[in-house]
């Protein structure tokens, strides 16, 4: 599993220069950032509405979905950018033992 956002990183990469006719990753590519940072706020939407859902229902599948499409739409918005998931996989990982509210005091010092 931990190979997934490499092998969806290298797909990405090698969908930059592929036929948008074709592929919906270079389709987004070809009709730019503004409109992959569109579909990033929609599935961001669209994960938060699964999740409010999901605390009533008890249903999860569709945030599992949503969060899917949101992670997908976000590591499109990286390769556009010339970065991916090993930035923030890397950024997250400089973060352990680090607690998130120390973190936070150290800022106001
Ligand atoms: N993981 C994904 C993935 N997740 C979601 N999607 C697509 O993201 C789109 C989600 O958009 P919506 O639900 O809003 O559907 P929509 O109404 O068609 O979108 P709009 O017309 O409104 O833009 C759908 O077309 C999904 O098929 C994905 N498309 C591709 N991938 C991966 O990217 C690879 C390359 O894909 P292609 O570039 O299409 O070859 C694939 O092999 C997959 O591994």
């Amino acid at each position: 599993m931990s190979d997934v956002l490499e092998n969806l990183t290298r797909v990405l990469e090698a969908r930059k220069s592929a036929d948008p006719e074709k592929s919906y990753v270079a389709s987004l590519h070809a009709k730019g950032l503004n409109k992959i940072l569109e579909k990033v706020g929609e599935e961001c939407t669209e994960t938060l509405l699964a999740a409010k859902d999901a605390e009533h229902s008890g249903e999860t599948r569709a945030v599992i979905s949503e969060t899917a499409d949101l992670w997908f739409h976000c590591m499109v918005m990286l390769s556009n950018l010339g970065l991916s998931s090993k930035d923030i996989l890397a950024e997250l990982s400089s973060r352990f033992d680090l607690s998130g509210l120390e973190e936070k005091a150290s800022r106001s010092k």
